[in-house]
């Protein structure tokens, strides 16, 4: 990741967000999607969708963690390369072939959001299905993906007190550079 390099990528038509879980990647995905007039897609609504039950906690209760993210996985590698918003789970930079595969056609956008933001943002991380292992907290979780977000991420947006409508307004921004 280089924050000051310019950031248009024509023969990256989609735009993916990723960040921790409850960093805004649906909420922010969603209207950010329809300021470009592309379709949004959210992987883990079609993960529910295609493996049944109401929350994604459903979908992993029978699953260990390599399991669900074989699942999200398959799911996100799915996703068509076109023009789009795509908001993943929070995990997804754990899904190594997706990402590659992401690299080739999206830019790749981080909502950098502070784990205390994120603690009154959250509820129940076991019916969310946040992949986490038992024990460890949210600033552990943190640690642990910082690493990785700053592999993946094309552009880190400091997303802490910001309200959807102003991220739009910046990754938009960012894009058009
Ligand atoms: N910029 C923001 N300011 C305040 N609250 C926000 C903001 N963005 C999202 N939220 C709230 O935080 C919660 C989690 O948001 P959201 O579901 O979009 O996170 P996510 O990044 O998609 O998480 P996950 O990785 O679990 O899919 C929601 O209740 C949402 O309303
Ligand atoms: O960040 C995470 O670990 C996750 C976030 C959820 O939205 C889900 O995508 C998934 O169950 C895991
Ligand atoms: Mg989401």
């Amino acid at each position: 990741m280089n924050d000051s390099a310019p950031l248009r990528r024509p023969d990256r038509p989609a735009v993916l967000l990723i960040g921790m879980p409850g960093c805004g990647k649906s909420t922010v995905g969603k209207p950010l999607a329809e300021r470009l007039n592309v379709p949004f897609v959210d992987p883990d609504l079609l993960i529910i969708a295609g493996e049944g039950g109401t929350v994604l906690g459903d979908v992993s209760e029978n699953l260990d963690r390599e399991e669900f993210l074989e699942v999200e996985t398959r799911y996100n590698l799915a996703v068509p390369s076109e023009p789009s918003v795509v908001a993943p789970g929070g995990s997804v930079i754990y899904c190594t072939p997706a990402m590659e595969r992401f690299r080739t056609f999206a830019v790749t956008v981080w909502l950098d959001v502070p784990v205390e933001a994120l603690e009154p943002r959250l509820g129940c991380l076991k019916e969310r299905a946040v992949v986490i292992a038992p024990g460890a907290t949210l600033h552990d979780l943190a640690a642990e993906r910082r690493p990785l977000l700053e592999q993946w991420a094309d552009l880190r947006i400091d997303a802490a007190d910001r309200s959807p409508e102003a991220l739009v307004d910046e990754i938009a921004g960012r894009l058009a550079e």
